[in-house]
């Protein structure tokens, strides 16, 4: 598996420590430990309720930390702004933004450095020959991503013609636009027929393999957590339960309690 990170043998990529997050008297973070090394694909799972979509939003600076750290690739990035964090090459999914849906599938990509960057390769210093040479080379890399990603076919069809896996695909897709160092992905297989959860599967896999891609997915479906991910990291009640390789944690008797006890306290509620 290829490593990229900068990390010395045993440092985590991603460091998270002791994150707490209260939504009124609602701990939905309660001490939350995380750590996630460079190179792997590695899982978070938990019962609904547990605080992983917290912990994504957390890290990624889009809600604000009530205590704890955050450390990525060396930096201390705990309550950054999220274009910060963004920079430093952590991203994550995101469904298509309304505003983005009547536009073509190779705009949507075309759109990502400047949008997300927020500096913009088409602002003022950039005239004439010079942007419609850097759209070239945008439009190229788009291109090319649209090829691995098995969407070229569809590049002038509207984001929001696209099927339900497809729009999946893209949210990807629009993450390689830049050059991550750790994609998070939140249930990238809700919703996506078991053929295009293959495709994204192996893309996943390819991208941590040859590109050194290192991934942090959430997931509800068992059978992509386990054939996916290693190590798995089980949340529940807004901090890390266990932690290993995903046969170990199927087999835990702490992990079955934990998503037991979530339905038991679901259908009495
Ligand atoms: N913005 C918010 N305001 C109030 N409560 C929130 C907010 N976001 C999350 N919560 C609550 O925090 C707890 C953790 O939610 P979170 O979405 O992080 O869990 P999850 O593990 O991602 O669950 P699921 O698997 O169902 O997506 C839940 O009780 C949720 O209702």
């Amino acid at each position: 598996m290829a490593v990229t990170g900068d990390q010395p043998d045993g440092m985590a990529l991603l460091d998270v420590t002791g994150l707490a997050k209260n939504f009124g008297g609602l701990r939905a973070l309660d001490g939350a430990d995380l750590q996630v090394r460079a190179g792997t694909i590695t899982g978070l799972i938990g019962p609904n309720g547990a605080g992983k979509t917290t912990l994504f939003n957390v890290i990624t600076g889009y809600i604000p930390a009530d205590a704890g750290r955050v450390i990525f690739d060396g930096h201390d990035i705990t309550n950054l702004l999220p274009h910060r964090i963004f920079r430093y090459g952590l991203c994550r999914t995101f469904q298509i933004p309304r505003e983005h849906q009547s536009l073509s599938v190779l705009e949507n990509l075309m759109l990502v450095p400047a949008g997300q960057v927020g500096e913009g390769l088409f602002g003022s210093l950039f005239r004439g020959r010079a942007v419609r040479h850097q759209e070239a080379r945008l439009r190229d890399h788009a291109r090319q991503v649209l090829e691995f990603v098995e969407l070229a076919h569809v590049e002038q069809e509207y984001a929001r013609n696209l099927s339900g896996g497809q729009k999946k695909l893209l949210e990807l897709a629009r993450t390689l636009m830049t050059n991550p160092k750790l994609v998070l992905l939140d249930e990238p297989g809700a919703g996506v027929n078991p053929t295009l959860m293959q495709r994204l599967s192996a893309n996943i896999r390819q991208l941590n393999e040859e590109r050194g891609i290192t991934f942090l997915v959430i997931e509800h479906d068992m059978d992509m957590i386990m054939t996916l991910c290693n190590p798995v990291v089980v949340m529940s009640e807004g901090r890390r339960l266990m932690e290993g390789p995903p046969a170990e944690v199927q087999r835990d008797p702490r992990v079955l309690e934990a998503y037991l006890g979530g339905q038991y306290a679901a259908a009495e509620g």
